[in-house]
């Protein structure tokens, strides 16, 4: 496929949620808001077959959880919080200070964290929403999560990270619990972490109710490559981002048709051999790849779409990502392959998806703050700049404005 019929494919496949969608996704949400814990119950009963007493997990349980996992995964999951939190603190913003103007950042006071449980445990996004809130310096984080075994890994991560608020609770139900509070859950100032369709849905429809971080839905991959790409590696690489949904997009380019095709021939052949081959052969569509006759061509493909994850492993990797403007985050390298981003690199897996990556970006600590200007203006500084702003409130018959700048000039 060439890159401008790529392109209006990707265009027209964007998901748009239809308005059916959002009208059940409006009717969780209004029940929550009008019957709180009672709601929460009848929805985990329909969608997660679970009758709970109460949603709130026990301390007790979360340590118990942490007991139960082996000293290797605990030691793991302390090794990559080590180096989550090495990273955000190396991009945390610090208040500047230039005398008449300072600008000065505070952390939130109260967030919600959605963990998605659903199908699978996803103890890696634990650390990758909590530590970034933890290094800004958020006191209070609740954390919602449709898991609902004992002594799971989840629950061992929240141990690790401290936190003592979890609720058992997923879904639309839970997001419209954490924007309004229930008698169990309680009202946040923000919502963050990723989660399946419905999850997302509530979280646009409350956005301005309550905070909310970004639309991350499906997971998405572009990777490029030349002609001396490791094969297996990459088909691996695709596999990755491919096992996680059916609804996952992977995008396989270069201008080189033939590496093409050797990778595609391998793809088949090592298909039948993944444990997660039908959700993997649902998500890689036919047309997943495309031939570029440029670099250029490449780089505007990628700005264009913004996709999630962009991996170059390419003898000009450094030239190409020099020109990247939009992407959730780019990886450089054989070395820098997308599944270690999701782990352990440091930066985190909750990234923009479907183009949204054009005006918002992965989760960090500075998401967790909030900033305001302090202005201490001296007299002379007042002298400058008064007349113009006079002139304009006259202009705008806003008299009270205007007698507030000119007393101070008398
Ligand atoms: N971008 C990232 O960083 C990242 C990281 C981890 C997971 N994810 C994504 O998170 C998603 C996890 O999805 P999941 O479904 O396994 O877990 P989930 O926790 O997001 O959703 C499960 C919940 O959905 C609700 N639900 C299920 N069917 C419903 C229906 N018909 N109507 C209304 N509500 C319904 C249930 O209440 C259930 O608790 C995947 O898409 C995965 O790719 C993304
Ligand atoms: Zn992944």
């Amino acid at each position: 496929m060439n890159v401008a019929s790529f392109i209006s494919t990707f265009d027209a496949q964007r998901g748009s949620a239809g308005f059916d969608d959002y009208k059940d996704v409006m009717e969780i949400i209004e029940h929550v808001r009008s019957d709180g814990d009672r709601a929460l119950h009848d929805y985990t009963a329909q969608f997660d077959n679970q009758t709970l007493d109460t949603f709130k997990v026990d301390k007790a349980a979360l340590k118990d959880s942490y007991d139960a996992i082996s000293s290797e995964e605990r030691e793991a999951l302390e090794t990559i919080k080590r180096r989550i939190e090495h990273y955000q603190k190396s991009i945390k913003y610090t208040d500047m200070d230039h005398g008449e103007f300072r600008y000065v950042y505070h952390p939130l006071e109260k967030i919600g964290v959605y963990v998605p449980g659903g199908t699978a445990l996803y103890p890696s996004s634990v650390l990758m929403t909590v530590v970034p809130a933890l290094v800004a310096g958020v006191k209070e984080i609740h954390v919602v999560t449709p898991t609902f075994e004992e002594n799971n890994i989840t629950f061992a991560a929240l141990y690790i990270c401290g936190i003592e608020n979890v609720y058992k609770v997923g879904g639309a139900q839970a997001i419209a619990a954490l924007a309004y509070g229930t008698q169990t859950v309680p009202k946040v100032d923000k919502i963050v972490g990723p989660g399946n369709y419905y999850v997302a849905l509530a979280k646009r429809l409350l956005f301005g109710e309550v905070g909310i971080d970004m639309i991350a839905g499906p997971s998405e991959i572009l990777i490029y490559v030349d002609q001396d790409a490791h094969i297996d590696a990459i088909v691996y690489d695709l596999f990755a981002q491919a096992e996680h949904d059916a609804n996952a997009r992977t995008f396989l380019i270069s201008e080189d048709e033939s590496i093409i095709k050797k990778i595609e021939e391998r793809l088949e052949q090592m298909l039948a051999n993944q444990p997660r081959s039908s959700i993997i052969r649902a998500s890689i569509k036919d047309n997943h790849y495309a031939v570029v006759d440029s670099q250029e061509a490449l780089i505007s493909m990628i700005n264009h779409i913004a996709p999630e994850h962009v991996s170059i492993q390419h003898r000009d990797a450094d030239r190409i990502i020099r020109n990247i403007k939009y992407a959730g985050a780019v990886f450089n390298g054989y070395y820098s392959p997308e599944a270690i981003g999701d782990y352990a690199a440091g930066p985190s897996h909750v990234l923009p998806t479907d183009k949204t990556g054009r005006f918002s970006h992965g989760l960090n600590v500075n998401d967790f703050l909030t900033s305001h200007a302090v202005i201490s203006l001296e007299k002379t500084t007042y002298e400058d700049i008064v007349e113009p702003a006079k002139t304009i409130a006259r202009r705008e018959q806003l008299d009270a404005h205007y007698q507030s700048l000119n007393i101070r000039t008398e």
